[in-house]
C-alpha cells in the first residue's frame, strides 16, 4: 500500500465538508428534558429574584428609623408591631427595611426582646433587595451551550420552561459481519461480540447525538444494501461498520461507491486506516473498521468531529497529564496511531504503558485510562520518554 496517498484525518474530514452541510434545525424540549442538548439561543430571565425583598440572614425584621438614635427600648416591643420574624430567604412587609441577626436578639418569656449592648444597625442590613439572586433580563444562559444540571437550574431560576434547542443528528449505526452475534451470547468457534454497537450508542449519547443501532447484517450485499436504505431514510448521518477492507466479505467500501460518491477509502490514521468516507442522498456516510479499537478512534475523530460541527459546539478537550515511556512504543512515521495508555503513578511522576491488541496479562484495551496519538512523521518512541496522555473519563 502508497501510504503516502492516505488522507491525513483532518484533510479527511475537509474533504466530507466541502461535500456536505450539516443541517441543524431548532426545536423546543421541555426543561426536565433538555439535558446534553445544545441550546439554539441565548436564554434570559422572565423576572426577578427576590421579586421585593428577601432576609439575608435567620433574624428579625425592624425599622431602621427605630435606630436611628442609638439603640431603643426593646423590652415591650411585640411582634407583627415594632418587629417581625425574618428568616433567610424570607420575604416580609414593606414597613421593615433592615434585618438583625438572630443571634443578637433575645426573646423575652415575658414578652419583648433584648438586643445584645453591642449591635451596630445600618440601615437596610441584611437585606437582599429586588433582583439580587437574579435580575430580570440576566443572560441565563448562552446560545451554544451544552446543558447540564447547573445550566438547567438557572434556567428553571429565570422562569424558562421549553428550551429552544439544536436538534440531536440522528445517527445511525449498522454493525455488520456474519460471524457477529449480539451481546449476551457465549461465541461459538469463528463468532464474535457485536459490541461496537454498545460503544457507538453510548459514545453517540455523550457526543450529543440521538444513536440509532440497527440490527446486526450478514455480510451479504443485498441485505447490506437494503440495511443502508433504511438507515439512510431514517437519520442525518449514517455509520456502516466493518467490512471496510480487503477481505472477500468485506463489500461495504463498493456499497458506499455504488450508491453515492465515495470521497475516500483510507486514512492516515491506525486502528482504523481503511476508514471510508461518502455522502450519499446528501447524508454523510461513514464505514468504520470493525475491530473494536478501531471502531472507538473512528467514531472519537472522526463522528464526533461531525456531530460537533452539527452541534455548532467545538470539539471538547479532555484534560492531559505528561507520562513517561515504561516500554518502548512503536508506531510507523507515515501513520498516525492511537494507543490505549495505562497509567500509574509514583512521587506525583506518572508512567505509561501501552496495550497491544490480544496482550495477554493487561486490561481490556477499552479500559484505559486514557490515550496517547502518536504524530504524523515522529514514529516510534523509546521507553523513558515523556508523551502527552489524554485521561479517559
Ligand atoms: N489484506 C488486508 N487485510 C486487512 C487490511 C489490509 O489492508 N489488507 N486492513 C486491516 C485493517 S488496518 C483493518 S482496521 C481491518 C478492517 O476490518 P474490516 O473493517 O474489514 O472489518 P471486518 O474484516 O469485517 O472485521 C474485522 C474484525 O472486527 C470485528 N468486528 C466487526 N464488527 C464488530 C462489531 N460490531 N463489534 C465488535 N467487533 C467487530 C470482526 O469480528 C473482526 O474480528 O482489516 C485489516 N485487514
Ligand atoms: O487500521 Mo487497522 O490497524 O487494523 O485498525
Amino acid at each position: 500500500m502508497d501510504f503516502s496517498k492516505l488522507k491525513k484525518r483532518n484533510e479527511a474530514m475537509d474533504l466530507l465538508l466541502e461535500n456536505w452541510a450539516p443541517r441543524p434545525e431548532t426545536e423546543f424540549v421541555e426543561l426536565d428534558d433538555a439535558e446534553g442538548y445544545v441550546l439554539a439561543e441565548n436564554q434570559y430571565a422572565a423576572f426577578s429574584i427576590p421579586v421585593v425583598r428577601a432576609s439575608g440572614m435567620d433574624g428579625i425584621a425592624v425599622r431602621y428609623d427605630d435606630f436611628s438614635e442609638g439603640i431603643p427600648d426593646t423590652s415591650g416591643w411585640i411582634e407583627g408591631r415594632e418587629y417581625v420574624r425574618a428568616d433567610t430567604g424570607d420575604d416580609f412587609d414593606d414597613a421593615y427595611d433592615t434585618v438583625i441577626p438572630i443571634e443578637r436578639v433575645t426573646i423575652l418569656e415575658q414578652g419583648g426582646l433584648s438586643l445584645d449592648a453591642d449591635v451596630k444597625i445600618e440601615k437596610g442590613m441584611h437585606v437582599l433587595g429586588k433582583g439580587s439572586m437574579l435580575w430580570e433580563g440576566q443572560l441565563l444562559a448562552e446560545k451554544g451551550t451544552r446543558l447540564q444540571g447547573r445550566h438547567l437550574a438557572a434556567l428553571a431560576s429565570g422562569g424558562v420552561c421549553q428550551v429552544p434547542v439544536i436538534r440531536k443528528p440522528r445517527v445511525g449505526f449498522i454493525p455488520t459481519g456474519s460471524e457477529l452475534i449480539p451481546a449476551g451470547t457465549t461465541p461459538r468457534r469463528g463468532q464474535n461480540i457485536d459490541s461496537n454497537s454498545i460503544l457507538a450508542k453510548s459514545m453517540l449519547r455523550e457526543m450529543g447525538a440521538e444513536p440509532i443501532c440497527y440490527p446486526i447484517v450478514k455480510d451479504r450485499q443485498d441485505e447490506l444494501s437494503q440495511a443502508l436504505d433504511k438507515a439512510l431514510s431514517e437519520c442525518d448521518i449514517v455509520i456502516i461498520n466493518a467490512g471496510s477492507s480487503k477481505g472477500k466479505e468485506d463489500f461495504n467500501t463498493r456499497l458506499l461507491r455504488s450508491k453515492g460518491k465515495l470521497l475516500c477509502h483510507g486514512v492516515a490514521a491506525v486502528p482504523g486506516r481503511p476508514m471510508g468516507v461518502a455522502v450519499i442522498e446528501g447524508k454523510a456516510v461513514i464505514n468504520i473498521p470493525g475491530p473494536s479499537m478501531a471502531a472507538f478512534y473512528g467514531l472519537d475523530w472522526m463522528i464526533r468531529g461531525i456531530v460537533c460541527r452539527w452541534l455548532g459546539i467545538p470539539l471538547p478537550k479532555r484534560p492531559v497529564v505528561q507520562a513517561e515511556l515504561l516500554e518502548d512504543l512503536p508506531a510507523p512515521p507515515f501513520l498516525e496511531r492511537l494507543v490505549f495508555i495505562e497509567l500509574s503513578e509514583k512521587d506525583g511522576t506518572y508512567f505509561a504503558k501501552s496495550h497491544e491488541r490480544g496482550e495477554k496479562g493487561r486490561r481490556h484495551a477499552m479500559s484505559s485510562d486514557g490515550i496517547f496519538v502518536s504524530s504524523l512523521g515522529k514514529g516510534g518512541l523509546k521507553k523513558g520518554e515523556i508523551i502527552e496522555v489524554e485521561w479517559l473519563d
